[in-house]
């Protein structure tokens, strides 16, 4: 479980999160949506402890995570995957040795180990074959899979992700959004998404917060999100549907 308690972050004198109170299951996909600088990746770096609330308490499994030093920190990360935009493989590495990154880093783990999990991870995210490739050599929709394979290398309860379609066509960012679905089913997995895309948040989440300005408007699930009347999350309906609209036709 996830819990944001009075959380404030400032930069410049200007709220980037204002007063944010937010409680994520165990279990659940929760989409985090709104507009460039509204908040979304500052409550993102929150949560990995990147960056320190000025104010509030943020739980991460009952743990209070905000005044842990980097390395007790390090060890909370143990437990949260990450897939961040433009998926950030390393170039010159292969694919497994990217999936096995933070394997070798942290754990003494035998070789033949290593490889086992490089496969199961792989095939869980349905790539095949590709180890020994470089992510030069992989479309942008592999490179997201790499990516997702080396977060859940550890065996997460948490993946946080940051604008997993970002890039993507149309086709495959829905591909994309069925592993999220996929990873929650197989995995139980608590997931974080951020997002500006509307219909991938309807997609992947059980529920969908949207940050607006820094502040928390809504929280609700996908169903009775829809039918928030503030102007400011239906202008993101709109969106969605003028895209489906132009389309159609
Ligand atoms: N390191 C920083 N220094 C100063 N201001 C920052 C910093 N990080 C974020 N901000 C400000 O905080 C606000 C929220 O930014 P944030 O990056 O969280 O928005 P976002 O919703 O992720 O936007 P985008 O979709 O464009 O990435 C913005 O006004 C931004 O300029």
């Amino acid at each position: 479980m996830i819990r944001l308690a009075n959380v404030n972050k400032v930069y410049d004198g200007k709220y980037a999160l204002r007063d944010i109170n937010l409680t994520i299951k165990k279990g659940e996909t929760l989409a985090v949506i709104g507009g460039s600088g509204s908040g979304k990746s500052t409550l993102l770096q929150l949560l990995v402890g990147l960056i320190r609330p000025d104010s509030g308490e943020i739980y991460i499994g009952g743990q209070e995570i905000t005044h842990l030093s980097e390395k007790e920190m390090d060890k909370v990360r143990l437990n949260m995957g990450m897939v961040f935009q433009y998926s950030a493989l390393f170039d010159s590495m292969t694919v497994g040795e990217n999936v096995a990154f933070g394997l070798r880093e942290h754990r003494k783990l035998p070789e033949v180990k290593i490889q086992r999990i490089i496969k199961e991870k792989l095939d869980l995210v349905g790539l095949h074959g590709v180890e020994k490739k470089l992510p030069s050599e992989l479309s942008g929709g592999m490179k997201k899979r790499v990516g997702l394979a080396r977060a859940i290398a550890f065996e997460p309860d948490i993946i946080f992700y940051d604008e997993p379609s970002s890039g993507l066509d149309p086709i495959t960012t829905v591909k994309i959004d069925e592993l999220i679905v996929d990873m929650q089913k197989k995995l139980g997995v608590t997931s974080v998404v951020v997002t500006h895309d509307m219909a991938s948040a309807c997609r992947i989440a059980d529920r969908i917060a949207m940050v607006y300005e820094g502040d928390l408007i809504a929280v609700d699930t996908v169903e009775r999100f829809q039918q928030i009347e503030d102007e400011r999350v239906q202008a993101f309906f709109k969106i969605l549907h003028t895209e489906k609209t132009e389309r159609d036709e």
